[in-house]
């Protein structure tokens, strides 16, 4: 059930973080992408939205896409503070996260609320980005899979209106500097694979399967060799330019 053909994805996922002066990280992302690189992964870099025009311009032309971290599931409307996808995508952005476990604990979202995000996406023309993991107190129960199988189910509509990534982010490893074991993962992520298989049939064999919660030059080389992780959803590493093209740079070498 592997898909070892896919393209790896190195999506950076900058939270609240960066300001304009930040944009001499994306320069050196961009000039770091070669060629050689290029061909290797994708690379994305996600900053928080009052960046988010100016990198995709900046970007423009580049191998470096540009991506949001969350957006509204209606296209326009009294939603204060809110942003849709319409406009991630008039901003030049081509994906956006959604369900990140920031959103789900911090803002209440449910499943529910993330499927309607996803929507949205397809909707105006990016793809998302859909998060799930699991809890330490649920992985130390055995309920790691079965969560992760129900946010799966809930996330996620009935068919796939375009392309589709999701990110498996176990809580307990976001900035802790702790990952699951590579036996772990493979499990986690041979199951999502069987389960988009099951509901999707030969589309989701195509879905990219990102593996996100403390990744790092040291251990990304081990975890993107793994069966079915398709990339990486990096937080803290992604703001130091070296750092996330390392990561880029051990996709594809194993
Ligand atoms: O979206 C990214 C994840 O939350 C991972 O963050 P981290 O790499 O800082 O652990």
């Amino acid at each position: 059930m592997a898909s070892g053909h896919l393209r790896h994805l190195v999506a950076g996922n900058w939270k609240m973080n960066g300001l304009k002066a930040s944009t001499d990280v994306l320069d050196a992302v961009i000039k770091g992408h070669d060629a050689v690189l290029a061909a290797r992964a994708d690379l994305m870099v996600c900053p928080p939205a009052t960046l988010l025009a100016a990198f995709a311009a900046r970007a423009g032309g580049s191998t470096v896409a540009v991506g949001a971290q969350d957006c509204h599931a209606a296209a326009a409307g009294a939603f204060t503070g809110d942003i849709a996808a319409e406009m991630i995508a008039d901003a030049g952005g081509k994906a956006v996260i959604v369900g990140h476990s920031e959103r789900r604990t911090l803002h209440g979202e449910s499943d529910a609320d993330v499927r309607a995000k996803a929507e949205a996406a397809w909707r105006a023309g990016l793809f998302p980005i859909v998060c799930v993991g699991e809890t330490r107190a649920e992985r130390d129960a055995g309920h790691a899979l079965a969560i992760v199988a129900r946010q799966i189910a809930g996330s996620l509509p009935d068919s796939l209106p375009g392309d589709l990534v999701v990110a498996y982010e176990p809580v307990w490893a976001i900035g802790t500097g702790l990952t699951p074991t590579v036996a772990d993962v493979a499990e986690m992520h041979g199951a999502i694979r069987r389960q988009l298989v099951e509901r999707y049939g030969g589309a989701g064999q195509a879905v990219r399967l990102l593996y996100g919660g403390s990744v790092k030059p040291s251990n990304a080389a081990e975890l993107m060799a793994i069966a079915d992780v398709n990339g990486a959803l990096v937080g803290g590493a992604s703001l130091v330019a070296d750092d996330f093209l390392a990561i880029a740079k051990a996709c594809g070498t194993s």
